[in-house]
Formats: structure tokens, sequence, C-alpha cells
């Protein structure tokens, strides 16, 4: 299934109008994009007799907000998360979301390199569609250590530190970097056709077929109860399909 991409411009806008006309507030969809999220890593690391430990590295925005969600959710799937998340705005919505995975036991670390030798899994939710290249402090050494872990990483959104458009950067601390795993939310970004990891997936199931129209994305086939659907990493072919006029902005 070949899927239009979205830029970074017009996700931001196709965020605005879900919350506008769309009638949606952001913890609904951050809810969904994080369940999206949790979802994937259940399928590509499921959890056994064992439970898994699974690292999740929260950005200061939005997709750190996914994170969080996330965590919850992979806490309630029979996993051990842990969550390191080095910039914790004052903004309510990530402070409550922080106190729910509190009140599960769901622990904080500081020490990043320490936790990656304590994990199974890591979900990458530092930076989505809004990353603007040079990375700032405290991240570029965690970008460097998540871009040299040998541990499974699955990104959210995007891989972070990667241009939203033109994909793994030339120099700096993801250089050559590729995470194994990517969930796109609401519609992949430009980067995925760079993208040579294992798996890629689609999330985000609050699209309606109006909005899906206007801004030319394409919603993917859900099964039941699935918050995210598979597609081929080779889906992208290197091209842009057919973005809708709104999509390219
Ligand atoms: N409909 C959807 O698809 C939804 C997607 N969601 C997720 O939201 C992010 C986009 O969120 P946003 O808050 O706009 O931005 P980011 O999280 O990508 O990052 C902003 C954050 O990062 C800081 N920052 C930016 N560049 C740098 C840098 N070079 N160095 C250091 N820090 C940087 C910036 O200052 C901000 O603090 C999207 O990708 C999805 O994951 C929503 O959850 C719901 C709907
Ligand atoms: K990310």
């Amino acid at each position: 299934m070949a899927l239009r991409t979205i830029t970074a411009k017009a996700a931001a806008e196709l965020d605005k109008e879900l919350m506008s006309t769309g009638a949606f507030s952001i913890d609904q969809l951050m809810e969904l994009a994080g369940l999206a999220v949790a979802q994937t890593v259940y399928k590509v690391h499921p959890p056994q007799s064992n439970k898994p430990r699974v690292l999740i590295a929260c950005g200061p925005g939005n997709n750190g907000g996914d994170g969080l969600v996330c965590a919850r959710h992979l806490h309630h799937f029979h996993y051990r998360p842990s969550i390191f998340y080095p910039k914790q705005p004052k903004n309510p919505l990530y402070q409550h979301l922080l106190q729910q995975c509190r009140d599960l036991g769901i622990p904080e670390v500081t020490d990043f390199n320490q936790a990656l030798l304590q994990t199974d899994h890591i979900v990458d939710a530092i930076f989505g569609f809004s990353f603007q290249a040079p990375i700032r402090d405290p991240f570029p050494s965690v970008l460097e250590a998540l871009a040299a872990t040998t541990v499974p990483v699955t990104s959210v959104d995007a891989p972070s530190g990667w241009d939203i458009t033109n994909g793994p950067p030339d120099e700096g601390p993801v250089k050559g970097w590729h995470p194994d795993y990517l969930v796109s939310l609401t519609a992949p970004k430009p980067l995925v056709k760079f993208f040579k990891g294992k798996r890629h997936f689609v999330g985000g199931r609050f699209v309606s077929p109006g909005v899906a129209e206007r801004w030319g994305v394409d919603v993917p086939k859900y099964e039941g109860v699935d918050q995210v659907v598979e597609v081929p990493v080779e889906s992208m072919g290197g091209e842009r399909v057919g973005e809708g006029e709104k999509g390219k902005m």
C-alpha cells in the first residue's frame, strides 16, 4: 500500500484543524497516538513469560507526550517501562501524563547511558515533526547514545534528529543511524523515503474521510481494534505519491 506523505508544516496545520473544526482535544489525539505506539511495541516485541523492559526517551514537546502515554499503556500491556525525561515542561498536559505514570510506579531514570544497558527495547519519543536542527542541549549526547546502542529502537513519528523532509543528516550525533521500527502518526512524513529500518507502521486512528481528502492523506485500512497498520518499508519507493494540494504545504 503506497501512502502519500505530509510535510511538517501541513501536519501541524492538520493537527490544528483536528483540534478546531474537528472538535478533538489534544489529550484525545495524544492518547490515541501513544496507544498506537504501545501497540506497535507489542507487535514488534511481544511480551512473553518475562516482562520486557522498555526505556521511553521523551522530548519536551508532544512527541514526548506520546511517549508518556505509551509508557502507561505498556505498563498495562505487561511490560516494565521506565522513562527518561530530561526536559520537563510545566505544561499541565505533560505533568498530568507524568503523574499517571508515577501512580503506576513507572520509574524515571536520569542516566541515559546506564539505562541503555538495562533495557530490552527503546521508544524514541524525543522529537517529532517540529524538530529543527541543530540539536540543542542536553540532546546531542542523548541522541549519540541512542544511535550507538544495539538495543532495538521504535521511533515515534520520526527518527529523532532526522530532518523531517530530507531524512538522515550527513553529520552530527545521528549520522548513519536508522531506528529498527517507525510509527508514523496521521501520515508518513517525507523522511520515510530514506527509512531503511525493519518495519514501518502508520497510526492515528482519528482522521475522518473529510480531513483525509482535504489534506491529501490516506487513511490506512485498520483491522479490528488495531490502532496501527503495517506498511512495507519499501512502499515509499523513494518518491512522494500524489500529495494533495494542502499536503504539500
Ligand atoms: N495528529 C498527529 O499526528 C498528532 C501528533 N502528535 C505528536 O506531536 C508531535 C509534534 O509535536 P510538537 O510539540 O509540535 O513538536 P515535537 O515534539 O516534535 O518537538 C517540539 C519540542 O522540541 C524542541 N526542539 C525542537 N528542535 C529542537 C532541537 N534542535 N534541539 C532541542 N530541542 C528542540 C522544541 O523546543 C519543542 O519543545 C508529532 O510528531 C507527534 O508525535 C500529537 O501527540 C497528537 C496528534
Ligand atoms: K521521535
